[in-house]
């Protein structure tokens, strides 16, 4: 279109599918007036324009510009067709290499080969096909797989879909993703693109993308179970009902609002506070449940704590099975919190090593001590170890050094989250030990043992034991509701969120009668933070975040 500006220039505006370049020159201007004579303000075919021989020069860099007009290279919005690698790059057998958006059909005519099939008929949808995959300009076969269709809505990201499935080697992965890169219409996926679009299209709500990205990252089995169990829309399905209970409740306040008392049934809004109290019972139960699961998603915190010498750091070097931390028969060896992740009884275990607890001047080992206290402090359960021939020793006869055990027992296992372990019970002649054993058999029931991490005597008992009690304690024990299944709230995000509903549920029960307009509000929020958490509401801020820690193809 040529236009006139407002400051009185020409501008000939080139409309190139959805985009508008624009040139303005007093000699375009001339040469266009003297070819063409185009009226401002209304469109003129500019091919036919520029087709024309004699132009300036200034006019020729226009034509050009028309004549690869059809190689413009479309902008990332424009290249709603996405691809990327979704498995890990590397030597194995098969690659999937995932494709979606409005053009996967076009994509498929133009590096998919049937072996079998009629190339020019369309893929049955769900149905897996043997093919080449060839380069779409040179035609040269890159790889040979099978090759998927995934007919929208009824796919991952609810568009249609496809999945190559390749030889994963290097060079096969790179001529073909090479190959994709040509296609004008379509890009390569951005970190998380595919949940994101399954998001948009209502596929997924975000507890379920959290519960994917948790599944993707899970290393234990409970890790993996409270993944699934999200990933599978059973919290989904929770919190819609939590939401539709509290609008419900809703409704009823509004109806007082909206009609008069005679109009509508009697104690109609003592109903709606009963419910209430029932729902903030729920959440309540729910968020008392938060920190196993937040155990069970991020791992129990667990502390070996001790006076010096007595084998900290050789248990530690137990569970790890490895040389870990440093040993050796010097007290105050360890100074600083050491750490490792382990699985024990599929559980996630953030195991600490700590410095010997003792009244010192050493500033560094003082520190050591102060830093032992903090993390004792912090974490969930804690492994208090003492040496066997130590605790002997406080005692002259048999009788006296059995109590002298009892009472040091039941003054250190205060709490149910500490255990003791006796260690160093190779040093004990055997007849003392064989005497003390079945006095420290009833304390195993209350979480002591009595082993040797030198010779590997009781370890193993101590070891089953201790896998079995974290199970009982932590593990993922379904507990059936009368509405179903309850998951367990394992993110922090949820939390927040849940615990900012009960809040406004408690004001909503604590507002008075007469106060029904401010009741109502107190519900709506409670309402809308329900609905943050599955992403029905309000939630721009965090998708970002939620979607960042995805890799491409995912
Ligand atoms: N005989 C025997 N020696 C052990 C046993 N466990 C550990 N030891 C030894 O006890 C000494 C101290 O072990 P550590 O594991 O360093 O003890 P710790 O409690 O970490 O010591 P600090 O770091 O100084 O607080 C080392 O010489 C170990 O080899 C055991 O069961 N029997
Ligand atoms: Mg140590």
């Amino acid at each position: 279109m040529f236009a006139r500006t407002a400051t009185g220039q020409y501008r000939l505006l080139i409309h190139t599918g959805s985009s508008v370049c624009f040139a303005s020159n007093s000699r375009l201007v001339t040469a266009v007036h003297s070819r063409a004579c185009p009226t401002p303000g209304r469109h003129i075919n500019l091919c036919s324009l520029v087709g024309s021989s004699g132009l300036p020069d200034n006019c020729r860099r226009y034509r050009n510009t028309a004549q690869s007009e059809q190689k413009l290279v479309l902008s990332d919005a424009q290249r709603q067709t996405i691809y990327a690698l979704s498995t890990p790059p590397g030597k194995a057998g098969i690659a999937v290499i995932r494709i979606s958006g409005p053009d996967a059909l076009r994509l498929w005519r133009s590096v998919v080969q049937l072996k079998k099939t009629k190339q020019e008929s369309l893929p049955e949808p769900w149905k897996f096909y043997r093919c080449r995959v060839v380069h779409p300009e040179s035609g040269e076969v890159l790889d040979e797989g099978l090759a998927v269709y995934f007919k929208g809505p009824r796919s991952f990201t609810g568009e249609d879909v496809l999945e190559l499935h390749v030889h994963s080697g290097r060079a096969v992965l790179s001529s073909i993703l090479n190959a994709l890169s040509c296609l004008p219409y379509c890009r390569l996926a951005e970190p998380g693109e595919f949940t994101r679009r399954a998001f948009a299209a209502g596929r997924m709500d975000l507890t379920q993308v959290e519960g994917l990205k948790d599944l993707i990252n899970a290393e234990t089995e409970s890790q993996r179970k409270v993944a699934l169990q999200a990933t599978a829309g059973q919290l989904r399905g929770w919190l819609t009902q939590l939401r539709t209970d509290i609008i419900k409740c809703l409704g009823h306040v509004e109806a007082l609002i909206d009609f008069s008392e005679e109009d509508i049934e009697e104690g109609i809004l003592d109903d709606a506070k009963q419910r209430a109290r029932d729902i903030a019972r729920h959440i309540g139960e729910q968020l008392s449940n938060f920190r196993r699961g937040e155990i069970m998603r991020s791992g129990l915190q667990l502390a070996i704590f001790g006076p010096p010498n007595v084998g900290k750091s050789s248990l530690f070097n137990f569970f790890a099975q490895r040389e870990a931390a440093i040993v050796t028969n010097v007290p105050g060896t360890t100074r600083d919190v050491l750490e490792i992740s382990l699985d024990i009884g599929g559980l996630p275990v953030v195991l600490a090593d700590t410095a010997g607890l003792r009244e010192t001047e050493d500033i560094v080992e003082k520190t050591g001590i102060e830093r032992a206290t903090d993390r004792i402090n912090t974490a969930d359960l804690s492994l208090f170890v003492l040496s066997l021939p130590d605790l002997v020793n406080g005692g002259s006869s048999q009788d006296s050094i059995s109590k002298n055990i009892d009472s040091i027992l039941a003054s250190e296992i205060t709490s149910d989250n500490i255990y003791v372990l006796l260690n160093k019970r190779d040093l004990l002649p055997t007849e003392t030990y064989e005497r003390l054993e079945s006095g420290l058999q009833k304390w195993n029931i209350r979480g002591a043992w009595a082993i040797s991490l030198a010779t590997g005597e009781g370890t193993r008992e101590f070891l089953e034991k201790f896998e079995q009690i974290l199970k009982e304690r932590y593990g993922l024990v379904d507990e059936p509701t009368a509405s179903g299944p309850r998951p367990l709230v394992s993110n922090a995000r949820h939390s927040v969120h849940l615990e900012t509903a009960l809040r406004f549920i408690n004001a909503f029960l604590d507002t008075s009668d007469a106060d029904v307009i401010l009741a109502a509000e107190e519900l709506r929020y409670a309402a809308q933070a329900v609905g943050k958490i599955t992403g029905h509401i309000d939630v721009d801020d965090v998708l970002d975040v939620i979607f960042r820690d995805f890799c491409i193809g995912k």
